[in-house]
């Protein structure tokens, strides 16, 4: 194991100086579902007034600190703990970039689907999201094996604007995608037993985005616990579990069973085999399961917008809220 030594070695000389990594997120669904909403939420903590219609991509960084605090201090860091770039992939939903959105498809460590609680169609269209994805992506530190649609990397799915469908009684469905969601990290060892994916918290209230970000209201969790797993499958992967997606054989997954149930349009493929030469891009000596990498395009990443500790996201409505843990771990249908 003289990898992981010299890693840590060079993770410690690195401590304290810049993000020392990157995971790269993509951020998909329908146009008009507060896509762009959401992410200028995450990074700069505030609602956007009046958005414009995204043309292409847009990519926003965010600045994350993994690792367990060494130090009481907030200011200073503890010896184990490193900052990350979350690159955060906005791609336009709109059908004018239906044929070339693929582009940016491109060293993917995991997906953030969105979809408008008011409008149910775009919950249903996130199965072909996935598979538009899964078909024509190519991916960072991929499992095995794929999740709906054959995705295979984590996601999370965040349904937005709460408000409106408070206001207009429409009830979001119980986000089963999220449930399988969950039960697919879990099933493959991707959390350890103490954590879990907050998959399926809400919004407080009945507030979306907006009113969310504008009452500041507390919890940045689900969305850092998510970016979190990327960047510990992506640079920690010997600190995931025995029974981590590299060791287990594809077969003996639910994965497969819950990609194909996802909807009966959706082609289960495989993501396009990966390989060529290391990923340049990071500063940290690869992984094993990194090392057959395609290099990503040779995005710069912005400067970071810092964070501070006690910045808060607003939970996002995932899906029904009343549910516990233990009902959503049952669940395996995918009811879109
Ligand atoms: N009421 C309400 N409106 C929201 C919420 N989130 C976003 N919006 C509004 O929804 C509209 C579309 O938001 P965007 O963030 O541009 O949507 P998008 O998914 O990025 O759209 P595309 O760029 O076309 O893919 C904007 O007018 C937002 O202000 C919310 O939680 N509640």
């Amino acid at each position: 194991m003289f990898w992981r030594t010299d890693r840590e070695r060079e993770l410690k000389e690195v401590n304290g100086g810049p993000p020392v990594g990157q995971v790269r997120v993509l951020v998909v669904g329908d146009s008009g579902v507060g896509k762009t909403s959401l992410v200028h939420l995450i990074v700069k903590g505030s609602s956007i007034a009046r958005p414009s219609q995204t043309v292409g991509c847009s990519v926003s960084v965010k600045h994350v600190t993994y690792g367990s605090s060494g130090s009481s201090s907030n200011s200073i860091k503890g010896d184990s703990e490193r900052d990350f770039f979350v690159e955060l992939w906005d791609v336009s939903g709109h059908e004018r970039y239906k044929d070339c959105r693929s582009l940016f498809y491109s060293q993917i460590n995991g997906v953030i689907f969105v979809h408008d609680l008011s409008q149910r169609r775009t919950k249903t269209s996130l199965p072909k999201w996935a598979a538009e994805v899964a078909a024509t992506g190519t991916f960072s530190a991929p499992l095995g094996s794929g999740g709906p649609g054959g995705l295979p990397v984590p996601y999370i799915v965040i349904g937005n604007k709460a408000d409106v469908a408070a206001k207009e009684g429409v009830r979001g469905s119980s986000g089963n995608l999220v449930d399988a969601a969950r039960q697919w990290v879990e099933k493959q060892g991707l959390l350890p037993s103490s954590e879990e994916l907050p998959l399926t918290e809400s919004f407080p209230g009945s507030g979306g985005i907006l009113a969310a970000a504008k009452e500041a209201r507390i919890d940045k969790e689900a969305v850092t616990k998510f970016f979190r797993l990327l960047i510990r499958r992506r640079y920690f992967s010997d600190e995931l579990p025995t029974s981590s997606p590299w060791s287990i054989s594809p077969t003996q997954m639910p994965v497969e069973r819950l990609g194909q149930s996802l909807n009966d349009d959706d082609h289960f493929q495989k993501a396009p085999s990966l390989g060529g030469d290391p990923y340049k891009y990071n500063t940290l000596p690869p992984l094993p399961a990194q090392r057959n990498l395609t290099p990503p395009p040779t995005l710069y990443p912005q400067q970071p917008v810092s964070l501070s500790e006690n910045y808060n996201l607003p939970r996002f409505a995932l899906t029904g809220s009343s549910e516990n843990g233990s009902a959503r771990s049952k669940r395996m249908d995918i009811n879109v």
